[in-house]
């Protein structure tokens, strides 16, 4: 049987997402992943990052224990189907949605649940979204997450990711979906010509956002296309796989990123991404709790880490085109 469903498409720093509301939840088994394939698919569906499902935290029976806490989940799917447990892209742009929509009541603020925990959205005044992430922590052998407080912050990369014949020392991130971050600084490039040190490629501090051109000289252009599907040594430390961020530092808490996403390929933006690189170059360059300022090719996300260990992710979060498409 056909069945019409509604959709609204939203981006956050033009990682973009499909959204269905779902409120009483009766579109948990229809939004299956094969069908969240078809839909995301650029060419024969609607063409997305992901597909959220906008449902009462009451009616997911999964996580129903976080409706005290939260009144809406965000079920959110990878464009291969898969669920991935958290999206602070994705977090925002729902919480626009409710707020748009009347769905958040009066209040600036509005808690979301999700599969990695119940995150704090905020409307900032100037229009940008912010998000409590959590804590950031630190996977080990075997996909155990190991406090961030207890990670020594001169700690050597743990982990190799590798892409083809390339490969490089990673530093493993959860926040809490997995990630491993490349720093790209110290490799040996064409970037020598730019001027693109450790210190930052000079003049390149407002260059960024989604000029492509621009985005991607020096390392990040090095890099050319992310079109395999990286793995990782030693095998066990990401168990259920992980997002790749490749980081060149641009200037004085300022990083640029490319991020290659679990489940989808390489993206504009990724939000866990961004926080999970800054996390990382705070520990780098000795900076813990200070506020970073990340370009990605689809625009500018700033994270700040709080005394607590909470990681703030602020940026935009946009909707654009709705309708109705039959599945
Ligand atoms: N784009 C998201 C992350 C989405 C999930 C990710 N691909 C995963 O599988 O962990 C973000 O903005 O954080």
């Amino acid at each position: 049987m056909t069945t019409h469903i509604p959709f609204v498409k939203g981006h956050g720093t033009e990682n973009d997402f499909i959204l269905v509301p779902d409120p009483d939840g009766s579109m948990g088994d229809i939004l299956a992943g094969h069908v969240v394939r078809r839909l995301t698919d650029r060419y024969a569906g609607i063409g997305a990052d992901g597909l959220i499902r906008v449902v009462r935290t009451a009616a997911a029976p999964d996580v129903a224990a976080l409706a005290d806490r939260a009144e809406w989940f965000m079920d959110y799917r990878n464009a291969d189907g898969s669920l991935a447990e958290m999206c602070g892209n994705g977090v925002r742009v729902m919480a626009r949605y409710l707020f748009d929509h009347g769905l958040a009541g009066d209040a600036s603020e509005l808690a979301v649940a999700t599969r990695g925990g119940v995150r704090a959205v905020r409307a900032e005044p100037d229009g940008q979204y912010t998000v409590e992430m959590g804590p950031a922590t630190q996977p080990v052998a075997g996909g155990a997450a190991a406090g961030a407080r207890g990670v020594p912050e001169d700690a050597e990369p743990a982990v190799e990711v590798i892409l083809g014949r390339r490969s490089w020392p990673a530093v493993p991130v959860a926040v809490p979906n997995p990630h491993a971050v490349v720093f790209l600084d110290d490799e040996p490039s064409a970037a020598a010509s730019f001027g693109e040190t450790k210190e930052g490629r000079a003049g390149a501090s407002e260059a960024a956002g989604p000029d492509h051109g621009v985005f991607l000289d020096g390392h990040l252009g090095d890099l050319g296309l992310l079109a395999a599907v990286p793995s990782f040594r030693p095998e066990p430390v990401f168990p259920d796989g992980a997002n790749v961020e490749f980081v060149v530092s641009r200037g004085d808490r300022h990083i640029a990123l490319r991020v290659w996403e679990r489940g989808v390929g390489e993206t504009r933006s990724c939000g866990t991404g961004v926080c999970a690189a800054a996390w990382a170059a705070m520990r780098r360059d000795g900076e813990a709790a200070a506020t970073y300022t990340v370009d990605v090719p689809g625009g500018r996300l700033v994270v700040t880490e709080r005394a607590d260990g909470q990681l703030l992710l602020t940026g935009p979060a946009e909707l654009g085109v709705q309708g109705t498409i039959a599945v």
